[in-house]
């Protein structure tokens, strides 16, 4: 029996139990479905596979750690709510998880692309998305950036700033060209989310405040411009929310000011955009709601809202990312290490170091985010132990899952997968302590492909000037 073995044992003995919400699993071999992506199982052996293709061919293929996508599930994502939202336009939001091949099968699936840096922008073009589905997002949008925007004739310019309101003006008149603009209000809605993460309280940098009349200000000077031309309002309360009545109290306050706008002004805007946001699991304890659902309960608010205030429905649209991205990719790691901690009380923790960490999930050291895991590469009989998988950073928050009951007998060459790690996990990455970021590898009916390359140790010191 191996030393972690054992103190799976003692763990069991002094009830050092995780989180409430974390149970020990039944069985420790079986996946908990709803956090993985649909073609994702395991075989008899306890090998996880994923469209048919075993992790431990696409560990020696493609080396660890890797993001694997799971290319059905994620354009069934899109398909999902492009069929739900129907009549709506739905923008996935690129800044979840962007690379050419997913700008394609955004594109193959009919979905519309919000951008919100030139960088991102540039990743559109490249990979021929038309450009009049692109909206351009961003609180601070250079000239450079807007040029661009204006010359490629993007869809949507979403104001954010009376700055940019005097740059898109110069930039457009310059080409005697009128940009089609939104314009970003913030509703004063408190999502129930992390604060890095929520964007329509006031005391943050997005939008312009409904309830300070900033927003109605901006209204009327845009309207008076004539190189603008306003199209529609835009909210966006924040990400990874659950709660439908934070997207009702956001959806009354716009609709309350799209319709001041007509009375006052005689306009009526065509368009209003409710933003992204909806959550996803990334444990047992989160229970996110279906597209389907959610299309309902959002067409059922924005109705009432729209009959309440006397006005017609515009022409909708959202900016889902995480939900599209997120659950359709999961992290491949191989474990280094496992050092068994004493803790208070006799109890320890087993601490699990794997080849990646916060450079390719920042998430849980910047929002306190949770994951799970499972062993990936074969099935074990050992007795589940708390364990916390880390990463191999030099940094004591370099935490990968804080809590997962594990096998006890994990050693180093085991693979671990952690789900729901397609949204800003690679598009969040770093090359902290000069580790390059891992590649993104496509599997699809058996076959598996590189969608994004591994960093060499080249491309790391390619920008020094030595
Ligand atoms: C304006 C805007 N739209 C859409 C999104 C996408 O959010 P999510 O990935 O949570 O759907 C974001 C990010 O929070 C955003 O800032
Ligand atoms: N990066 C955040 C989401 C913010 C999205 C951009 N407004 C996350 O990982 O949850």
């Amino acid at each position: 029996m191996s030393r972690a073995h054992e103190a799976g044992a003692l763990h069991a003995e002094v009830g050092h139990r995780g989180p409430a919400w974390l149970q020990p699993p039944e069985d420790p071999n079986a996946l908990v479905p709803s956090l993985w992506p649909r073609n994702v199982t395991k075989n008899a052996q306890g090998v996880l596979t994923v469209a048919g293709v075993e992790v431990t061919k696409l560990a020696e293929e493609f080396g660890t750690p890797a993001y694997v996508v799971d290319e059905d599930d994620f354009r069934a994502r899109c398909r999902e709510f492009r069929d739900a939202f129907e009549g709506w336009k739905v923008y996935y939001a690129a800044k979840a998880f962007l690379c050419g091949a997913v700008v394609r099968w955004v594109d193959e699936e009919g979905l519309y692309l919000d951008v919100c840096t030139g960088g991102e922008l540039a990743a559109a073009l490249r990979a021929g998305f038309p450009t009049e589905r692109i909206k351009l997002h961003g609180n601070n949008k250079s000239v450079a950036e807007l040029t661009r925007a204006i010359d490629v004739g993007v869809g949507r310019i979403v104001i954010d700033s009376y700055d940019e309101i005097d740059r898109l003006c110069k930039v457009a008149a310059d080409r005697g060209v009128r940009a089609s603009v939104l314009v970003r209000v913030k509703v004063g809605v408190e999502a129930h989310t992390h604060e890095y993460i929520a964007t329509a309280h006031e005391d943050q940098k997005f939008g312009f405040s409904l309830a300070g009349g900033e927003a109605a200000d901006v209204i009327a000077r845009v309207l008076d411009e004539p190189a603008l031309e306003l199209k529609g309002l835009h909210s966006h309360i924040g990400s990874q929310i659950f709660d439908t009545q934070a997207f009702e109290v956001a959806a009354r306050r716009v609709i309350g000011l799209h319709a001041e706008v007509r009375a006052k002004h005689g306009v009526t805007l065509p368009e209003l955009c409710l933003g992204g946001g909806f959550g996803i699991a990334y444990t047992t304890k989160d229970d996110p709601a279906p597209p389907a659902q959610l299309a309902t309960e959002l067409a059922a608010i924005v109705e009432h809202e729209c009959r309440a205030f006397g006005v017609q429905v515009p022409t909708m649209s959202i900016e889902p990312g995480r939900a599209i991205a997120g659950p359709a990719v999961f992290t491949l790691y191989e474990v280094g290490t496992v050092k068994v901690v004493e803790l208070d009380a006799g109890a320890s923790r087993t601490y699990v170091a794997v080849d990646g960490g916060m450079s390719d999930n920042i998430r849980p050291a910047l929002y306190d985010a949770d994951y799970s895991c499972t062993l990936a590469s074969r099935r074990s009989d050992a007795p589940p132990v708390l364990s916390r998988v880390v990463g191999k950073h030099c940094e004591a928050g370099d935490i990968v899952v804080k809590d997962e009951f594990l096998p006890g007998d994990v050693r180093a060459g085991d693979l671990l997968a952690v789900p729901a790690t397609g949204a800003y996990c690679r598009s969040m990455a770093s090359n902290y302590n000069h580790v390059p970021r891992p590649p993104v590898v496509a599997v699809r009916d058996g076959a598996a492909r590189l969608i994004v390359r591994r960093e060499t140790e080249e491309d790391l010191l390619r920008l020094d000037v030595w």
